[in-house]
């Protein structure tokens, strides 16, 4: 009998306080491979503070963070190795450096010998090689934000971690996000406030309030919760 291989992420009974406030009570979901899961959930309900936690950013009071099986770096460098990426929510873009520059960036923290070539080529699929030796910080908004999701493509990562990667875009950057995921093989856990992007792009759907898991399930699953519809979807309906 074979053994079933461990989840991509596994995170289990996660707690985050930060003083006096439980930001996160109990957390438990997994993300397997070639899945998209998001996380959605109201203002302050705490999706970012998962994602730290899973990136190492902050750290748990009790709990536990996997990856393939085995407890999460909380290193960047490490991260890397260990096959995850991540974009963040302010980018954290290197402006003075070039597109192409940014995107070497973890190739170099990796010392991957092919650097260059790899940079390019995912420079190339994102379609940024126009802009390949301008300035990161002299891009319009959508297009920094397309070589930050460049840079973390640029390992082949088997895990990517996305904070918000429709926020800030219009509709047809948010089509070619859509696209550029789809054709994504790695698995990939998405903190997201763009509902109708959450709707079609993920297969699976974890719903925060109040730092616990109120629902979990397949898009239409979450959907028609009536509990996420009176602690989120209602919200965003108000908004
Ligand atoms: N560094 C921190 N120090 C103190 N409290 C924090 C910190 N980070 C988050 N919190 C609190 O933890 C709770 C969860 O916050 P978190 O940012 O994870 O929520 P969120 O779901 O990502 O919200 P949003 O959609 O507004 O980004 C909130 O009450 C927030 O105020």
């Amino acid at each position: 009998m074979t053994t079933p291989s461990p989840p991509r992420l596994a995170v289990r009974g996660l707690e985050v306080a930060f003083g006096g406030l439980t930001a996160l009570d109990g957390v438990d979901f997994d993300v397997h491979p070639g899945e998209t899961v998001a996380l959605i959930g109201p203002n302050g309900a705490g999706k970012t503070t998962v994602f730290n936690a899973v990136c190492g950013l902050v750290k748990p009071r009790k709990g536990t963070v996997r990856i393939d099986g085995r407890p999460a770096p909380a290193k960047t460098t490490r991260l890397l190795a260990a096959g995850v990426a991540r974009t963040l929510q302010g980018l954290g873009l290197f402006d003075r450096l070039t597109v192409l520059d940014n995107v070497r960036v973890p190739l170099v923290a990796l010392r991957d010998p092919d650097a260059d070539a790899k940079a390019r080529s995912t420079i190339e699929d994102l379609g940024l090689t126009g802009l390949a030796h301008r300035p990161a910080g002299a891009l319009p908004y959508p297009d920094r934000k397309r070589t930050a999701l460049a840079r973390a493509l640029a390992t082949g990562p088997a895990l990517l971690l996305l904070d918000e990667p429709a926020g800030g875009l219009g509709p047809g950057d948010i089509e070619d996000l859509a696209e550029v995921l789809d054709g994504l093989r790695c698995a990939i856990l998405l903190v997201e406030h763009h509902v109708d992007f959450v709707m079609a792009t993920a297969d699976r759907i974890v719903v925060l309030d109040f730092g616990r898991v109120i629902a979990a399930g397949t898009p239409d699953e979450v959907r028609n919760d009536p509990a996420v519809e009176a602690a989120y979807l209602g919200v965003e309906a108000a908004v």
